[in-house]
């Protein structure tokens, strides 16, 4: 693939945004793509909204994995783009239109010029939620091409376009979803004493759960408790029966996952006590931490270095999510940040990653997949 048809993928996808497991066009445009490339060496099987794409290798003795994550996010675009989204309410504002094309490109050079090893490509959907890593390595599908090792990369915005930042163990955090339903009794504004009004008691809390990494996680173990969305009541002058937090926890060890979610619970049933009211937690999805593999992570960071087009920073740990820990919980690897240079965040609806990151990714990718050959 040239570099006008890695660009021209990219910018369908970024198009097509689904959310986790309904992937459905997302998942037609990558066959639709497959199949236009030599099939010598490929074999496909699908699973749910994904794809498990198979390389044969010319000595076959082992297999590397490569993941892409390609579901979207809930967010209403609001980029200068001519190529926007097409989904309304929908946008790949992650980068996983272009981790899909990168690995479109990789799996395209190697479909053409067959490999020493065997690869496995692997489009995993719901990342975003509600996770399809776990259920995707649990499936018969996967365990029957499981790679002996892996590799996957994230944007980075912060970065300029050439740098691969990462570093040995761990990179990001241990997450997990937390939604929390409060429930009262609703009644006219100007009566609040025959009420119990479900806002003030959510108010409280969240509040209160400021306290947590203040006070009760170690400071050298840092952790993250975020309330993204609240919702509750019907109008400005009718008091609310029922209020709704929806947030999340970040945390760089499962002992402080654990004590912060235990305070959470202890926080709740103050709350439920002091507003007599009542509270239920969901704890939704959880992800378990990423740790690249110490070795192979040295050996590709050294590679990595050796390139004149790449700029290696070893970074810090940072307190992002991803599914791909699954992956990295039971097979050695790696995963890294590639930078894209934008002023904008993940998960900021005016993302416009630098598309000539693609092209570093993908060749940098043949070369270090090619490199025992
Ligand atoms: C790379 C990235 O932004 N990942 C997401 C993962 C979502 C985790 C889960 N749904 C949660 O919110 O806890 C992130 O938000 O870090």
């Amino acid at each position: 693939m040239n570099e006008q048809q890695l660009i021209n993928i990219r910018r369908d996808l970024h198009q097509i945004p689904e959310l986790g497991f309904e992937e459905f066009k997302t998942q037609q445009y990558l066959k639709d793509t497959i199949a236009d490339m030599p099939q010598d060496f490929l074999s496909i099987e699908e699973w749910e909204t994904g794809l498990l794409v198979w390389v044969d290798g010319y000595e076959g003795e082992k297999t590397i994995g490569y993941r892409t994550d390609i579901d979207g996010l809930p967010i209403d675009e609001q980029t200068t783009y001519s190529f926007a989204s097409r989904h309304e309410g929908s946008m790949h504002a992650c980068g996983h239109d272009f981790h899909m094309t990168i690995a479109l490109g990789i799996l395209d050079h190697f479909a053409a010029s067959q490999p020493k090893d065997n690869l496995l490509f692997i489009f995993q959907p719901a990342e975003e939620g509600p996770g399809g890593a776990k259920p995707m390595l649990a499936a018969e599908a996967f365990q029957r091409v499981k790679p002996d090792e892996i590799y996957a990369l994230h944007i980075a915005p912060e970065y300029p376009v050439g740098t691969i930042a990462t570093r040995p163990g761990l990179l990001f955090a241990n997450t997990s979803e937390l939604f929390i339903d409060f429930y009262g009794k609703g009644g006219h504004a100007a009566r609040p004493h025959t009420a119990n009004d479900m806002v003030v008691a959510a108010s409280h809390f969240v509040t209160q759960l400021q306290t947590i990494v203040a006070r009760n996680v170690n400071p050298l173990d840092s952790a993250v408790v975020t309330v993204g969305k609240i919702t509750g009541g019907t109008k400005q002058n009718i008091i609310a029966g029922k209020a709704r937090l929806e947030g999340t926890i970040r945390t760089l060890s499962m002992e402080s996952m654990t004590q912060v979610k235990e305070r959470i619970r202890h926080l709740t049933a103050g709350v439920e006590t002091g507003f007599e009211c009542k509270a239920e937690i969901d704890w939704g999805a959880n992800y378990c931490q990423v740790y690249n593999d110490e070795e192979l992570t040295r050996s590709f960071m050294e590679f990595s270095e050796q390139r004149d087009d790449i700029m290696l920073v070893e970074c810090r740990e940072a307190m992002t999510g991803e599914d791909f820990g699954y992956f990295l919980d039971e097979i050695p690897g790696v995963m890294f940040w590639l930078g894209v240079d934008t002023p904008y965040g993940l998960h900021d609806a005016r993302i416009e990653p630098d598309e000539r990151a693609i092209f570093t990714a993908v060749s940098h990718m043949v070369d270090y997949l090619s490199k025992n050959q």
